[in-house]
């Protein structure tokens, strides 16, 4: 975590052209999907699928994803909570500049705690901000174990694992639940209404 104390002194810069104006030449609405759920729960499949789907019809997509975002912008952050935490903060920071530049963002992570998800809400006005949770039991992400993380936190050579020794928190207000790949459907109604 970063030591540096809050900046002061610093004003917001407005330029000319804004969101409704980037939303105009791009012909969509820029907005943030948020896909939670247990690790092997389908998010990264889900996203990727949106994406493509979205590319199809035209429309400008960018997906964020856990992992990837753990190679670089947040490689400095473990799984402690207070990284879980920051690790959440700064996507969905990263997500609302998508949204602003008028991009459909698609972000893809496990995001345990409630109050970081919402906090990521709060970032954004309502209507732009769909949560959407992988309802997947976690016998079945366990039983999926792609990377065999599942198998090392149970023998404990992972600590702090989301659903073993770590929480993770359903979110009690999402706009979709997910269930099943048809689901793909329902961002994009929902997207074009
Ligand atoms: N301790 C622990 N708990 C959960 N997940 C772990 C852990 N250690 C490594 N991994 C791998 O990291 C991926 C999750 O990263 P996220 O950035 O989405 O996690 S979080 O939102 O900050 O909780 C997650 O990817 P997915 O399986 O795609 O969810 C795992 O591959
Ligand atoms: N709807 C689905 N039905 C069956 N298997 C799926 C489905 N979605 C994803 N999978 C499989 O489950 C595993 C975990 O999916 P992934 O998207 O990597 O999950 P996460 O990003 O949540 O860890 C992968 O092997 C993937 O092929």
């Amino acid at each position: 975590m970063s030591t540096i104390t809050n900046s002061t002194n610093i004003f917001w810069q407005e330029c000319q052209i804004g969101k409704p104006d980037r939303q105009k030449l791009l012909n969509q609405k820029g907005c943030v999907v948020w896909i939670t759920g247990l690790s092997g729960s389908g998010k990264s499949t889900l996203a990727c699928s949106l994406g493509r789907e979205l590319h199809t019809r035209g429309k400008l997509s960018y997906v964020l994803d856990g992992d990837n975002l753990r190679h670089g912008l947040n490689k400095d952050l473990g799984f402690k909570p207070e990284d879980r935490t920051e690790n959440i903060r700064r996507t969905g920071e990263v997500a609302k500049l998508f949204a602003d530049a008028g991009l459909i963002c698609v972000a893809s992570l496990i995001s345990p705690y409630r109050r970081d998800r919402d906090a990521c809400r709060a970032m954004l006005p309502d209507a732009n901000f769909i949560e959407v949770f992988m309802n997947m039991p976690l016998q079945l992400c366990e039983a999926r174990d792609p990377k065999g993380l599942y198998k090392l936190a149970r023998s404990g050579k992972i600590k702090g694992f989301t659903g073993i020794d770590d929480p993770y928190e359903p979110p009690l207000n999402c706009e979709k639940l997910s269930r099943k790949m048809e689901f793909v459907q329902r961002p994009l109604q929902w997207l074009d209404k």
